[in-house]
């Protein structure tokens, strides 16, 4: 890829990560510099740049005219995650990404926020409230959504998908976490180990916008001490494997709780590869039900851009 970067140059970034789920981030307050997609993807190259899963830009949501829109009903949303994939496009919504630019605007000294307090900040996917708590963040994700509502109500499926490694095409349920994802239910361990993902599953239909897939398997007892769990792989839109998905850990949680039926818990645990990640449904002040997502954040370095 030849992309020039010089006028990034001086530009200081943090690498991050989130169960493994791993940004490039820049502070970007004034939006003085909107990365193109090339720059974005060149920055994310594990071996040409600094290396991420993505990469997230903190600007003011002034700044912007989708954070502009946001603080027209939540003038609280000061700050808003400019998020993009590692290959440069766009996503509405990151649930790791979420907790590590809280992290990140904290050890910048860009807010002040304690152990207990609450920041709102803006994304793509509308405000999101972001809690501090003793060993990471609680982010209230909203509301999700089926893609396919009515195919979802008939049969707990809507689509299918093909992966290397998987004998046969799965069936799978589409859920919205504000971004796309497709999960499907794997029987056990050693199939979730067996699944090939290096190369983009092919998802039919798959939603408008293209989808996040997750390989979902529920553990043998479902629920342990009022706690569903499950184990998940995923294959994330725009950037291929990663360690963890924070939205993809919803949906398939979503999913999960769905497919098991009325007795089915409110809260659960996600093993990912990087990690584990907590997800509970709660009812939102608008009616609907909402997800909360739970989990680490950490920086691990900072750096200026030659
Ligand atoms: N890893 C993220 C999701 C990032 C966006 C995704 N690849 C998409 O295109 O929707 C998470 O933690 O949620």
């Amino acid at each position: 890829m030849t992309f020039d970067l010089a006028p990034l140059s001086g530009l200081r970034f943090s690498k991050g990560h989130g169960t493994g789920n791993d940004f490039v981030l820049v502070a970007d307050p004034d939006g003085d510099h909107d990365i193109a997609p090339a720059a974005v993807a060149l920055l994310c190259d594990r071996h040409r740049g600094i290396g991420g899963d993505g990469l997230i830009r903190a600007v003011r949501s002034r700044q912007l005219p989708e954070g502009a829109a946001l603080l027209e009903t939540n003038s609280e949303a000061e700050w808003f995650m400019d998020y993009r994939n590692g290959d440069g496009s766009l996503s509405e919504m990151c649930g790791n990404g979420v907790r590590v630019f809280v992290h990140f605007l904290i050890e910048q000294g860009l807010v002040v926020l304690e152990p207990g307090g609450e920041l709102t900040i803006g994304t793509r996917g509308g405000v999101k409230v972001v809690a501090r708590t003793a060993d990471g963040y609680r982010v209230d994700m909203g509301p999700w959504e089926f893609i396919f509502p009515s195919q979802a109500k008939d049969r707990g499926m809507d689509s299918l998908v093909k992966a290397a490694g998987l004998d046969v095409d799965r069936p799978a349920l589409s859920v919205s976490m504000g971004n796309p994802h497709s999960v499907v239910a794997l029987a056990d361990e050693a199939e979730l180990a067996g699944t090939n993902l290096t190369a983009a599953p092919v998802v039919s239909p798959q939603p408008p916008h293209g989808t996040n897939v997750e390989f979902a398997v529920p553990a043998e007892p479902l629920v342990t001490d009022g706690v569903g769990h499950i184990s998940m792989r995923v294959h994330e839109r725009g950037v291929g494997e990663t360690l963890s998905c924070g939205t993809g850990a919803c949906a398939a949680a979503v999913a999960t709780r769905f497919w098991a039926g009325d007795d089915a818990p409110d809260t659960w645990q996600v093993k990912v590869p990087g990690g584990v990640v907590g997800v509970r449904f709660f009812p939102g002040t608008d009616g609907l039900e909402h997800v909360e997502l739970s989990g680490p954040a950490v920086i691990v370095a900072t750096g200026v851009l030659d």
